[in-house]
């Protein structure tokens, strides 16, 4: 399994620079979400470290630069599940998390009994089995984010970048979905890096944040050091208080004027 580094990445759109040389890096095995207000650039960071945003600096996969890998290599380091996913028409949720699979398939291209087994367990684990043969295109909204992060998922890539992952998600689905990934982390030792708005699941399952704010890195550490009500006043602009769950776990909450 392997670290990832991000080194100097500057990205933009067009002629705006939305990103200023970040720098980060996440280990082994280890979970970093990116946190940060509405255009911060957080969906920017993920889309520059796999390759699709317009960038300048260095991804290192274990100091290997992602740009010295092709893409079938590329996919076996790297899985992305983007907030907004171009789907494909009239697949059906099994045939398109099979897609996850591409990168381990042989040279004709057949998927085994194996490919079959990781895509069979990830859509149980995310409660798809019972749509399991229903076209994309008819699913609920956050049963297709869960078919996307089933996708993802099956790839079985070293480093897994998930960007909003538990949006559209109800509490018990957004849960069994962060416990997978966690189960990843432990077991196989898949570095996670997630974009998350709720503060308070990204300090439950992060053990590091990264606070973006007009594309800068503006605070980066342990949840309890970056969630403080004075960094959350200062980059929100939103009143909140800190409060600490039984586990010690910060949880933040909107105070009412
Ligand atoms: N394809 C694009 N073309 C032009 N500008 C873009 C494009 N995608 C994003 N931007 C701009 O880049 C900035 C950063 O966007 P990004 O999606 O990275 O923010 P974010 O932190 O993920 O936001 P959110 O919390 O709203 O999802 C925003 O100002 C956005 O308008």
């Amino acid at each position: 399994m392997s670290s990832l580094t991000v080194r100097h990445l500057t990205a933009g759109y067009g002629k705006d620079v939305v990103l200023s040389s970040v720098s980060t890096s996440v280990d082994t095995g280890s979970w970093l979400s990116i946190i940060g207000p509405n255009g911060s650039g957080k969906s920017t960071l993920l889309k520059a470290v796999v390759g699709i945003a317009r960038h300048t600096g260095d991804v290192l996969v274990d100091e290997q630069p992602l740009r010295t890998l092709g893409r079938r290599a590329r996919a076996r380091r790297l899985g992305y599940a983007p907030q907004i996913p171009q789907l494909p028409v009239g697949l059906t949720v099994t045939d398109y998390v099979l897609l996850g699979r591409t990168p381990h398939l042989g040279l004709l291209g057949h998927e085994g009994p194996a490919d079959l087994a990781v895509v069979h367990d990830v859509v149980n684990r995310l409660d798809l089995d019972h749509l399991a043969s229903r076209p994309l295109a008819t699913l609920s909204g956050g049963e297709r984010q869960r078919a996307v992060l089933a996708r993802a998922l099956a790839q079985q890539a070293d480093v897994l970048l998930l960007d909003e992952p538990t949006t559209g998600l109800d509490v018990g689905h957004a849960q069994a979905l962060l416990d997978l990934v966690d189960e990843l982390r432990r077991e196989h030792g898949t570095t996670v890096v997630t974009t998350l708005h709720d503060l308070t699941l990204a300090a439950q399952y992060a053990a590091r944040l990264l606070l973006l704010d007009n594309g800068t890195v503006a605070a980066e550490g342990e949840p309890t050091s970056v969630l403080t009500p004075k960094t959350l006043a200062e980059h929100y602009d939103a009143r909140v208080t800190v409060l600490h769950a039984p586990d010690g776990s910060p949880v933040v909450t909107p105070v009412r004027d």
